[in-house]
């Protein structure tokens, strides 16, 4: 990074500083979020001309270092349009229409996947992952992992979970960046996220990404709850008591977000009622156009920019 794009960077940063003291919460917490993306990233931020492979999957968020976007994530974005499809668009009825993906972008993937508890996100989520070379990223796994880490966030996690709330953003989005940041892949599954509006202002305005669509499985709560006491998965939530807070939830907080996607065409609702293969099966032209073309074109005329010195980020 050059001294300039320390400057820039500073003067964000500063300005962040600025808005929270002006008590705007949603900055304060993206503020804070950003700091430690910063102390994450920048060391990888060296390697940007060396090679994918040492390239931050992040630092390609908008085509420049996470941070420094993460800090710009402040500011309006311009975001990636997908598809032509309207709202309320049904999978079954638009097939291969879902097919606009920008592969040529080097930037990170994300698709989101949305709907209740028990709807069937983890087990199609897997079938996508062996399919279409998505890394899965499942929030609820990944808070679980973090109470058995020994988290000092860890009691709070559990008592949330157990209680059927939704944990703060900060927690959930710096574990979905630091996965991110690990992945060998560019294509993200990010699976029960964002499951309210303060979940989605977060990750938009710390990384900048918006995602190419939103896999919505609709599901009547009557089959969900049939599912979940089935599930066996020895889950603290998996009772009758947390599912039906965890539904009140899902309605009052993850619906809205759901409708946000909806009304920007970016919703793909999916019958989920049907059987495992039925579902995958319609949902599989949604993920065809990912392997159409690698992305490494995009990603290497990104690195060509970088080393010609016509990029102004660095
Ligand atoms: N289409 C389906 N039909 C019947 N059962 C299903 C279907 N999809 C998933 N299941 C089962 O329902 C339970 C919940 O599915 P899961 O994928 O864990 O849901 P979610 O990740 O949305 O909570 C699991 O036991 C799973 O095996
Ligand atoms: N973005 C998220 C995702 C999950 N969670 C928590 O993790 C629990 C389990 O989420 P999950 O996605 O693993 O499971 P389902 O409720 O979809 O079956 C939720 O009920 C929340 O308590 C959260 O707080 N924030």
């Amino acid at each position: 990074m050059t001294s300039r794009g320390r400057v820039f960077a500073r003067t964000i940063l500063r300005s962040i500083s600025q808005y929270r003291d002006h008590n705007v919460p949603a900055a304060a917490s993206a503020a804070n979020l950003i700091k430690d993306e910063v102390n994450l990233a920048r060391p990888r931020s060296t390697g940007l001309l060396s090679g994918t492979s040492e390239r931050s999957v992040l630092d390609k968020a908008q085509g420049g270092p996470v941070w420094f976007y993460a800090a710009a994530g402040l500011m309006a974005f311009s975001t990636t349009t997908v598809g032509s499809a309207s709202p309320h668009t049904d999978a079954e009825e638009k097939g291969k229409d879902f097919g606009k993906i920008d592969n040529t972008s080097s930037r990170p993937r994300v698709v989101f996947v949305l709907g209740g508890p028990g709807s069937g996100k983890g087990t199609q989520c897997a079938k996508i992952v062996d399919n279409y070379g998505f890394i899965h990223l499942s929030a609820g796994d990944l808070l679980r992992a973090e109470i058995k880490s020994g988290s000092p966030n860890g009691n709070m996690i559990q008592n949330m979970i157990k209680d059927g709330k939704i944990v703060p953003s900060e927690v959930t989005v710096k574990l979905l960046l630091k996965a991110m940041n690990e992945a060998t892949t560019d294509k993200f599954l990010i699976d029960g996220f964002p499951r309210n509006e303060e979940n989605r202002l977060a990750f938009e305005k710390v990384t900048g990404l918006e995602p190419e669509f939103i896999l919505y499985f609709d599901c009547p709560l009557t089959e969900m709850e049939k599912r979940l006491l089935g599930r066996n998965e020895g889950r603290v939530d998996d009772n009758i008591d947390t599912i039906r807070k965890r539904f009140k939830v899902f309605i009052e907080s993850s619906l809205p977000v759901i409708d946000h996607y909806d009304k920007l065409g970016k919703t793909r609702k999916v019958n989920a009622t049907k059987t495992r293969e039925e579902v995958f099966k319609t949902i599989e032209p949604l993920f065809k156009p990912f392997l159409e073309k690698s992305s490494c074109d995009g990603l290497n005329q990104t690195i060509m920019q970088y080393s010609s010195g016509s990029a102004v980020r660095d």
